[in-house]
């Protein structure tokens, strides 16, 4: 008896194409894991797996693919490895790498059959999704959150795309919150991971806002906006020291007693809240040398144990030795970086212990300073990574079902696939539905997409407008050139000289062109237009100097006729709306409502917070 035998039994004629199919799969964590396993074992010809990430300790009690022996190693290898021996006649290829990367090209993702994603961030799934609708490759995304899960199948203009529907976006706290006013434990660990650890080590908060920081200036927190742009100043000068022996303690003084001093000034707001209390450096920096914290052995010893919660001093020996072992990181991966362009910046990830060891720091630092209540770096860890446990279980009925539905996909039986969802009793454990259709307003799915390579040191945003825009798509001058701000409109023409590096659009980024002209006999505009943007490899040029080359010129359909808005709730889901035209005065950094964020740079952090005002905070993802 052969491997496949029963596999032909089980899917007769279709198990052929089952063979002959090529599948790309997103994630090798713990869904991908259990994916891979069902692919190789029901005998898929060929699966190419990617993901960016190595193996942790942590990993292994439900990522089986993996052992003790491959912690660090890269999980795409290694998964590929032990699941080859499953079944050696399967193809299996692995790319340790991430999957935004320019090697994988619109016109690589078209090789493929389908397209599996076993991710776990939202950022990622949105550019899978993205790419699966350019290419026009069907996609099944799958997802779990502790014993909750589900699964769906994406079909260009069949079915909803993975955007059709805004997910819930992430619950901002309002910025003099998590700046001037904190009360929970978890706005200071918000402001030391999205705020004091970008401003040191990350991006800059004026180049991006950090999604958690809800920047909207209103006339009750721009007193407070101002404060904190004069902290903003200040902290730059400190960073001036940085790499220094001086640093941790500038840094100290600068956030825990000066702006705090400050902030002391605004009498108004601590009038019926317990005022904060600065602290002093020397005074601290005396008590931790008496307690024997003055050895970085012994502070290494301290940060080790996850378990107990730090009093002031610990606090402060772990605070000033992560930023020192911080800033060496950076210092080096500047020195390797040279004359880039790209500055290197540092991430946080609640699996790299220097990065957890400075937020759980400083946010107890401030915890301390605003009375609040302080926390292991266990319970930080759990509160800023927005970890749920994962249940494996949870994992491998999802990717079972992935698999189910992958048959069907595959055997031209789209009328009988469906989404899935997993839930907890009492609700009913396992509910299938049917797919539902587009929603012909998506501003993913309901607009034209094609990919352009360019040489955005050369290409001007002017010739893109005359010679591709206007002269190979017939667009007039009336449109809105956008990426995740406003490029070019007919009455905004600065830019027209720049070039596309110039304007921050390089390898990978959005470039969505927005149809504004009225045609004179009421007839509807033409829909989106979203360029992916490809820098040019050794491709030849055509005619126009070698700036760019369109593989395709796009088809671009008219604008479907507007509906009335759609009730806002539908069975606990939101229902998207048409997209708003925007004004070049409402387009500034940040427009997530409108789906046109340049996806270069998303750090892929993108957790629900729920806050819970009676028990203290907890966090989805
Ligand atoms: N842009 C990306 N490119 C490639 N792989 C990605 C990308 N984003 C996420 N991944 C991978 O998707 C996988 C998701 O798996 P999973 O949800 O089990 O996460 P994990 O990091 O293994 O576990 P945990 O977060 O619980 O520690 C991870 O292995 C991650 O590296
Ligand atoms: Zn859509």
């Amino acid at each position: 008896m052969s491997r496949d035998t029963y596999a032909k039994q089980i899917l007769g004629d279709a198990y052929e194409n089952i063979k002959n199919a090529k599948i790309l799969m997103v994630g090798a964590g713990g869904i991908g894991c259990e994916l891979l396993k069902n692919l190789v074992l029901a005998g898929f010809g060929e699966v190419h797996l990617v993901d960016l990430d190595t193996i942790d300790l942590s990993n292994l009690n439900r990522q089986f693919l993996f052992g003790h022996e491959h912690i660090k190693k890269s999980k795409a290898l290694v998964a590929k490895e032990t699941a080859s021996k499953f079944n050696p006649e399967v193809n299996l290829v692995a790319y340790h790498a991430n999957i935004k990367d320019p090697q994988f090209s619109v016109s690589w993702f078209k090789s493929f059959d389908l397209v599996m994603n076993a991710l776990d961030n939202l950022d990622t799934r949105r550019y899978v999704n993205r790419m699966c609708l350019t290419a026009n490759v069907p996609m099944i995304d799958s997802g779990t959150t502790g014993y909750n899960g589900q699964m769906r199948v994406v079909v260009k203009g069949v079915t909803e795309c993975y955007e059709c529907n805004p997910i819930e976006t992430p619950k901002s706290f309002p910025v003099c919150t998590i700046r001037t006013t904190p009360s929970q434990p978890i706005h200071c660990i918000v402001w030391a991971k999205s705020y004091l650890f970008n401003q040191l080590f990350g991006i800059d908060e004026d180049e991006a806002t950090a999604p958690e920081l809800d920047n909207t200036e209103t006339a009750d927190n721009a007193e407070e906006l101002k404060n904190l742009r004069t902290e903003n100043e200040e902290l730059k000068k400190v960073k001036d020291a940085f790499g220094t022996l001086e640093f941790p303690k500038l840094v100290f003084e600068k956030v825990f007693k000066i702006d705090i001093d400050r902030l002391l000034s605004l009498a108004d707001a601590w009038r019926t809240r317990r005022p904060p209390v600065p602290l002093d450096y020397s005074a601290v920096k005396t008590a931790a040398d008496e307690a024997g914290l003055d050895s970085q052995k012994k502070v290494t010893m301290l940060a080790a144990d996850d378990q107990p919660i730090w009093n002031l001093v610990e606090n402060f020996a772990v605070f000033a030795d992560s930023i020192s072992r911080l800033s060496n990181r950076l210092v080096e991966l500047q020195q390797e970086a040279g004359s880039q362009s790209k500055k290197p910046i540092l991430v946080f990830d609640k699996d790299d212990d220097d990065t957890l060891d400075f937020v759980t720091a400083a946010a107890n630092l401030r915890s301390i300073v605003f009375g609040i209540e302080t926390k292991s770096k266990f319970e930080i860890k759990q509160m800023s990574g927005n970890i749920i446990p994962a249940i494996a279980t949870t994992n491998a009925i999802v990717a079972g079902l992935c698999v189910t539905q992958a048959f069907k996909i595959l055997n031209n039986d789209l009328e009988h696939a469906k989404m899935v969802y997993i839930s907890q009793p009492p609700a009913r454990m396992l509910s299938a539905g049917t797919l539902p259709p587009a929603n012909v307003h998506c501003g993913v799915c309901g607009i034209a997409r094609a990919a352009i390579s360019v040489d955005p040191e050369k290409l001007t945003l002017g010739d893109f407008l005359e010679k591709v825009l206007k002269s190979k798509l017939g667009y007039s001058e009336e449109v809105s050139i956008v990426t995740s701000k406003l490029l070019y409109d007919i009455e905004f023409d600065d830019n027209l000289e720049k070039t596309f590096v110039e304007l921050g659009v390089s390898d990978g980024s959005f470039i969505t062109i927005m149809d504004e002209e009225e045609p004179e006999d009421g007839s509807p505009g033409r829909v989106n237009l979203e360029f992916i943007v490809l820098a040019k490899g050794d491709k030849n040029g055509d005619a126009e100097g070698d700036a760019y080359v369109l593989d395709q010129i796009p088809e671009i359909p008219k604008k479907p006729k507007a509906e009335k808005e759609p009730a806002s709730e539908d069975e606990g889901m939101i229902v998207a709306s048409a997209a708003p035209k925007r004004k070049a005065d409402e387009i500034s950094g940040d427009d997530t409502n409108l789906n046109k964020k340049s996806k270069t740079d998303g750090n892929g952090d993108s957790a629900t917070i729920v806050i819970d005002d009676e028990d203290g905070a907890f966090l989805i993802d």
